[in-house]
């Protein structure tokens, strides 16, 4: 089979826009966030898988840290167990931390794991508990009405936050050419399983790598005001001003947090970006098209 020329140019022009970015990424970390929004099918998992897959064969070190939070509801839901959520993080009781459990351990990180392994990859996957990777412990949140004069503490269960990450277990790892398929599980000193938000554990995890980019992987364009635009280049201070007017809230709050410190702790650039965009992590990586919200570190950022 022939190509056409105008086919056969697209193509290379990929390629040729793909080459300085394979040049300056080669030897460098990148942590893909996938968060459970984002694996709605079948075909984009596989793309995804072939993505990062193609960015380890040419000579990048990705790591991925997975969510599931929807699976995660699936399964409470049908055992019948109620969940709740405070600022993006699901109340954890220890029903509730036996799912987690179940479905972040088992399920979506063996099927990743699978589906990297099949597209040629050499993946391994982890909890925190693996090598002692994610030493937790418990999240303090605070919450304040207008009719409170001071915010109150509460108590939302099993819910973790990084204290540490264990990075011999991850250089051993990349050293030895895995790409480890990382699930938010942390363990706390008396061996207790806390329940971790994906997204913060990428961070923590970019930021313990020095990680060269941070991509979290959702299921919305990026960070959108309150006109559904999507903003990019943001200052921490635009940041608080959208969080103090409601315009972030949920999901997007441990995200954008996240993304900001790890920026701020030395990772070169954290991207927001749609992972129901198909290979959505190769885009970003090896073409000019600039997807989604791009953070950089406060003092070079452009304001918008
Ligand atoms: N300002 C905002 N811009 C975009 N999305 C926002 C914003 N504030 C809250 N969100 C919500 O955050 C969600 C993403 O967080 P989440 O559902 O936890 O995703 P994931 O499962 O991928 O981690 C979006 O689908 C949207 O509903
Ligand atoms: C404390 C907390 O909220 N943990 C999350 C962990 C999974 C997760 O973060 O999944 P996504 O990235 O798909 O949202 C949860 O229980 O849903």
């Amino acid at each position: 089979m022939s190509l056409s020329r105008d086919a056969a140019g697209d193509i290379a022009r990929v390629l040729t826009e793909a080459l300085p970015y394979i040049q300056r990424f080669t030897n460098k970390t990148i942590v893909v966030k996938f968060g459970g929004n984002a694996m709605i099918d079948d075909e984009l998992k596989e793309h995804f898988a072939r993505d990062i897959v193609l960015m380890k064969l040419v000579g990048m070190n990705p790591i991925v840290v997975h969510g599931g939070g929807p699976q995660i509801g699936d399964l409470l839901k049908r055992l019948q167990i109620e969940s709740s959520f405070v600022d993006g993080m699901r109340v954890t009781d220890s029903a509730t931390m036996d799912v987690v459990e179940m479905v972040l351990g088992g399920s979506v990180n063996k099927e990743i794991v699978s589906l990297l392994n099949h597209n040629g990859g050499k993946a391994i996957g982890l909890t925190g508990k693996d090598g002692q990777l994610i030493r937790a412990r418990k999240l303090k949140v605070t919450q304040k009405t207008p009719e409170m004069s001071t915010p109150e503490i509460i108590d939302i269960g099993h819910v973790g936050e990084v204290a540490s990450i264990n990075k011999e277990v991850l250089d051993m790892l990349v050293n030895s050419d895995f790409i480890p398929v990382i699930a938010p599980i942390g363990v706390g000193p008396d061996g207790a399983s806390y329940n971790i938000n994906a997204d913060l554990v990428a961070g923590k995890v970019a930021e313990v790598l020095c990680a060269e980019k941070l991509m979290l992987l959702t299921n919305i364009e990026g960070l959108k005001n309150k006109d559904g635009k999507v903003l990019t280049g943001l200052s921490t201070a635009q940041v608080d001003a959208l969080i103090d007017d409601g315009t972030i809230y949920g999901g997007m709050l441990p995200k954008i947090g996240c993304a900001l410190s790890a920026v701020n702790a030395g990772v070169n650039s954290a991207h927001i970006i749609d992972g129901r965009v198909p290979h959505a992590v190769l885009l970003e990586i090896f073409t000019d098209t600039g997807v989604g919200t791009l953070i950089t570190n406060t003092s070079r950022a452009p304001a918008e």
